[in-house]
């Protein structure tokens, strides 16, 4: 266990996205004193030269890497080249200068789809590698394994504790919810909420509605980001999820509900329903003491909330 210093500069990088902010918010709640943060127009961490000027300028002690080129099944099935390129660049280019200036805590966020697409459930960490990925998003998880790879050489290298965690799929405020490149649930919230003012008599989702989904709110995922940082120092990369899944169908019902839409729900069986099912193990995170806080239902009345005040 080890206790972050609260006035030592932590830099979250993608301080302005859906995890960013939320770990940003979270920081500031514990008492960190100097956080620091750049946009991609500010910083664009594909750019090597410039991500170095930033890390001599800012000597950080601890970098938590949330920026990445992020999106649903439809961006990552539709510019592979562009999720592994810019996610290689913006990983290699933050982990090579956090090395170079210092940093001494670190942690990278991979993503639950970088497990093979039918790995046995729920999906324990020494599944990375065992089998084929899913083709939907094969360039984005290529890009994020060797992120943890990259991790793990460092550790090995050099001899630094730097951690890496595969998040399930997320929600919350600061979510995308563009209708083409957003994840599920962003998607439904904005879909059904749509329909609701329009009076639509149906509102049509993607794919067959079968496959399990693990959803997790990303203010649980912000407070499991500082807890890995001071209590898991080890190179495999650690799941953090909720334990529980439902198939898109189910989740589509209560998102209705929540928002308040009573029309029909069609599925359009051309779009890619995406790896059958996704569920993380969890219980390395748990026998470490930490467990997801915020129930589903709670967790879609408060991002509704937050959208629907954000659109006004
Ligand atoms: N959302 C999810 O369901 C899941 C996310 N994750 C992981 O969590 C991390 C954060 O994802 P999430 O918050 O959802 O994504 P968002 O798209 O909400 O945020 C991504 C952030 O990255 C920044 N960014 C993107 N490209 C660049 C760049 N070239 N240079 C500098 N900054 C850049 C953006 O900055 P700006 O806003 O200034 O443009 C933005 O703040 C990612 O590593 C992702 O893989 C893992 C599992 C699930
Ligand atoms: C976090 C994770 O997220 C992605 O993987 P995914 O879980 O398959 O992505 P998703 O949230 O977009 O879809 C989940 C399921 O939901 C169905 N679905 C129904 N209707 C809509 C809909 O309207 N929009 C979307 N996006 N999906 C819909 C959709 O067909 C699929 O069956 C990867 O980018 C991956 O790289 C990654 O890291």
């Amino acid at each position: 266990m080890t206790t972050l210093d609260r006035d030592a500069t932590v830099y979250v990088a993608g301080h302005r996205g859906l995890v960013g902010s939320a770990v940003w918010r979270h920081l500031e709640r514990e008492g960190f004193t100097n956080l620091v943060g750049q946009s991609s127009h500010e910083l664009d961490l594909r750019d090597r030269e410039a991500t170095f000027e930033y890390f001599a300028k800012t000597r950080p002690d601890t970098v938590i890497l949330a920026a990445a080129k992020v999106g649903g099944i439809m961006a990552n099935s539709t510019a592979p080249a562009e999720f592994l390129s810019d996610n290689v660049r913006i990983q290699v280019n933050a982990l090579d200068a956090a090395h170079e200036f210092g940093v001494r805590r670190l942690l990278f966020l991979g993503s639950s789809c970088i497990y093979p697409k039918l790995a046995p459930q729920p999906i324990r960490e020494d599944s990375l590698l065992t089998g084929p990925l899913e083709p939907t998003n094969d360039a984005y998880a290529i890009a994020k394994i060797a992120g943890v790879l990259q991790v793990q050489g460092m550790r090995r290298q050099y001899g630094v504790p730097y951690i890496s965690a595969m998040p399930t799929n997320l929600y919350g405020p600061n979510d995308n919810f563009d209708l083409r490149t957003s994840h599920v649930l962003p998607a439904m919230i904005h879909r059904f909420h749509e329909a609701k003012v329009a009076q639509a008599e149906s509102v049509t989702l993607w794919g067959t509605g079968t496959p399990r989904r693990e959803f997790l709110h990303v203010d649980d995922l912000a407070r499991a980001c500082l807890f890995l940082l001071e209590n898991y120092d080890d190179p495999a990369p650690i799941n953090v999820g909720v334990g529980e899944d439902l198939p898109i169908k189910e989740l589509a019902e209560l998102v209705a509900e929540i928002v308040g839409y009573e029309g029909t729900l069609e599925w359009d069986t051309s779009k890619p329903d995406g790896t059958p099912r996704k569920l993380l193990d969890v219980s390395r995170l748990h026998a470490l003491g930490w467990t997801a806080e915020i129930p589903l239902q709670q967790g879609i009345r408060e991002t509704y909330a937050w959208f629907t005040a954000s659109a006004m």
